[in-house]
């Protein structure tokens, strides 16, 4: 049995996403992990909340883990997946999957946890039936502070996975669960195709020149021509710095919140090489009390300051994209590049997000990101033709296709 590598919760930015790659990766590579101090760094104490454990129980149920403190609030676990040789993993890729939570925990930090172990996990089985499609339903906040929006998933995330190489997601939003304006439960659905060969390296080196934007808002039905009309402005006010000498393409679409403290806006720019780079904000706390033509005027500005910041560094990767990038730089073969851009003549440092899941996959899967943001993958399912270390039985998991966690 591998030696346990222990995780300390508070490392870097000491939040999540810390815990969901480390048990993400400790599942496809059947390493035992131990994580102390789990969110350390976060407010109200840390520890696990709904989201977080769902994503920890459903890998476990996949991997046949042993897991010891998987409960709400549990600030400690340990994460001992089956050895493939034995038990191998149970998570058989094809059919429909169904994980709910009963609280607005966002259902794509739930995907981020679980996305590449269904993409990766069959590589190298002779038994897999890598054609079959894999419709993950996840219930609960489609639309939730500091975390990716489905509509960040679907325009962002999802073009940019397939730039690298990952097959088209298609993205079905059933209904939206909001964590502003009172808890509410959504669910969307996630159509994907399994891997069928190791992830070879990828690189994104080339921003191109932004051709075209588009920006989403969801708010009240009221709001809609006020909304409108503050982007038609800020876009004509900022179309050099966007656009450069290219013609102006901007599309807007609106879809009512339907209750007065539900805005969000995200504007998400294509350039000629296919990036996508996005910036949003979901209305919170931070804004209560503020009158509505505030509201709607800070969103605007605050998001379209971001997008310019962004497309001002010339890189390849939005802030966020950049940690969620990690997984597959890490477990591609060979190496990876992602062109984070430069501010002033200097690299764009990653973000601590970004730190943080380099700091993961080298302590769980020893790969090492450089600082221009490079890493040679452990190139997974390069190794399994024939061979079992990264395939899997056959069985479905029990329970894997219907989770539910209930609590906060
Ligand atoms: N506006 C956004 N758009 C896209 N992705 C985002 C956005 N805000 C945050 N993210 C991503 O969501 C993830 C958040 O990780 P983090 O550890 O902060 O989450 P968490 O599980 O909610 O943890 P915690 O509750 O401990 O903060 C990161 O991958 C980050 O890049």
């Amino acid at each position: 049995m591998a030696r346990t590598i222990h995780l300390e919760g508070t490392t870097l930015e000491g939040g999540g996403q810390l815990l969901r790659l480390a048990t993400c990766l400790s599942t496809l590579t059947s390493t035992p992990i131990s994580i102390t101090n789990i969110r350390g760094k976060r407010s109200g104490g840390g520890g696990l909340k709904a989201q977080h454990l769902t994503s920890v129980q459903w890998l476990g149920t996949a991997s046949n883990a042993r897991i010891s403190g998987a409960e709400l609030k549990s600030k400690e676990i340990t994460f001992t997946p089956g050895s493939r040789s034995t038990s191998g993993l149970k998570w058989r890729n094809g059919g429909d999957v169904h994980i709910k939570q009963n609280t607005p925990g966002s259902v794509n930090l739930v995907l981020q946890a679980v996305l590449p172990c269904m993409l990766f996990a069959n590589l190298g089985s002779e038994d897999a039936e890598v054609d079959e499609k894999v419709r993950v339903k996840i219930t609960g906040g489609t639309n939730v502070s500091n975390s990716p929006s489905c509509d960040y998933i679907e325009q962002v995330l999802v073009p940019m996975l397939s730039l690298i190489g990952i097959p088209p997601i298609e993205t079905h939003i059933h209904s939206r669960g909001w964590s502003q304006g009172g808890a509410t439960l959504g669910s969307v659905t996630y159509i994907l195709t399994p891997l069928r060969k190791p992830l070879p390296a990828f690189q994104l080196l080339d921003r191109g020149d932004v051709q075209s934007v588009r920006a989403t808002i969801l708010a009240p039905i009221d709001t809609e021509q006020q909304f409108r009309d503050e982007l038609d402005v800020m876009f004509e006010r900022l179309e050099a710095k966007i656009f450069g000498s290219r013609e102006p393409n901007v599309d807007i679409t609106f879809e009512d919140s339907k209750h007065e403290k539900r805005y969000y806006l995200l504007l998400v720019a294509t350039t000629t090489t296919g990036i996508r780079l996005g910036r949003d904000w979901l209305y919170d706390r931070s804004m209560r009390g503020v009158k509505t033509d505030t509201v709607i005027s800070s969103i605007v500005k605050k998001v379209t300051d971001d997008l310019i910041e962004e497309i001002e560094h010339a890189g390849c990767v939005d802030e966020h994209m950049r940690d969620q990038l990690v997984v597959f730089q890490a477990l591609a073969v060979g190496k990876s590049n992602v062109y984070g851009g430069k501010r002033k003549e200097v690299l764009v440092e990653p973000s601590l997000h970004a730190k943080t899941a380099h700091w993961v996959a080298k302590e769980v899967i020893n790969v090492h990101f450089d600082d221009s943001g490079g890493c040679k993958g452990l190139g997974f399912g390069a190794d399994a033709e024939g061979s079992t270390e990264h395939a899997i039985t056959e069985n479905v998991g029990e329970g894997l296709e219907k989770l539910e966690i209930t609590g906060d």
